[in-house]
């Protein structure tokens, strides 16, 4: 397929399987499969990306693609009580629709949506899922869940963004010491330590009180990661044994990459009540001047 100009930032293209919004504005590069309206690329002007995404990513129809920001809705990790449900919900590898909300030459805002009518096993309600992406100076993810049914429903979610980073040896993060984590590895609850080094296979869910993530390279600021709606935090890096197991990775890859998710898991799962919703904001902030 040759690219299709959209509107004045954006770009229809393709990525092997995967139809792609392109976007070029005066402060920022970004790309978007409309599978899962999922984020792939997110470069501010003059920078690279700050998500990373596989070398061994293929972008192939029904399969969620390993980097950049999945989106994990109704549920986040496996089912509550149902094994063979897809890990993380079923958003990941559906189409979406999409609307251009504002095409401006320093932000453009697209809003894609799904609305499920209670016919999928894991999740029998009716909603609207909404994800807002707005790629400016900033990017801002915006993930609402409107109740369009009688009853209330439960969801947990994430915006499961992967950072990339030179050395994972040399990241550090501010903003989540002392908060009270879960190690999906060991089982145990413990606190994250003030002074974090990533050596180790590492998959808690962390409850905090919503403070900014700062990440922090080899002692230079790399980016800011502030929420709305979110109190907890997924921290994930596969390590050597699990990188080696996962699809549309490569094994030596989990030095250049780590999980920070803005979520809603666990204890911080959240209750829609009929015709209300639920937002989810994350907002990533690049460089030393944020
Ligand atoms: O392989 P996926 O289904 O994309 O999941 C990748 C990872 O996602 C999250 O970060 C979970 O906490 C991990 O337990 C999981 O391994």
């Amino acid at each position: 397929m040759t690219d299709q100009f959209i509107s004045t930032h954006i770009t229809l293209s393709q990525l092997n399987e995967l139809p792609v919004l392109r976007i070029h504005n005066k402060q920022a590069n970004a790309t978007i499969a409309l599978q899962g309206a999922h984020l792939i690329e997110y470069s501010p002007v003059g920078g690279t990306n700050l998500l990373f995404v596989s070398e061994a990513e293929t972008y192939q129809q029904g399969q969620a693609i390993r980097g950049g920001v999945p989106i994990c809705w109704p549920w986040f990790g496996p089912h509550r009580n149902q094994p063979d449900a897809p890990a993380h919900g079923f958003v990941r590898t559906c189409e979406w629709s999409h609307e251009i909300v504002a095409d401006e030459p320093d932000r453009t805002d697209i809003r894609f949506f799904l609305i499920t009518d209670g016919s999928d096993p894991g999740f029998p309600y009716a909603a609207r899922v909404e994800l807002l992406v707005s790629i400016g100076a900033t990017l801002v993810m915006s993930l609402s869940t409107e109740n369009l049914g009688d009853e209330p429903f439960l969801i947990s979610q994430a915006l499961h963004s992967y950072f990339r980073c030179n050395n994972i040896d040399d990241v550090r993060l501010h903003g989540l010491s002392g908060a009270c984590y879960n190690d999906k590895v060991t089982g145990e609850n413990a606190y994250v330590p003030s002074d974090l080094v990533i050596n180790r296979e590492i998959d808690w869910v962390i409850q905090d009180s919503g403070e900014a993530i700062a990440l922090i390279e080899a002692g230079q600021p790399r980016f800011k990661l502030s929420r709305i709606g979110s109190r907890s935090v997924i921290l994930w890096n596969p390590w050597i044994e699990k990188a080696k197991t996962l699809s549309h990775f490569n094994e030596e890859e989990y030095r250049q990459m780590i999980c920070i998710e803005a979520a809603n898991a666990t204890e911080d799962s959240r209750l829609v009540k009929p015709r209300q919703s639920h937002v989810l904001v994350m907002e990533v902030a690049g460089g030393e001047t944020h």
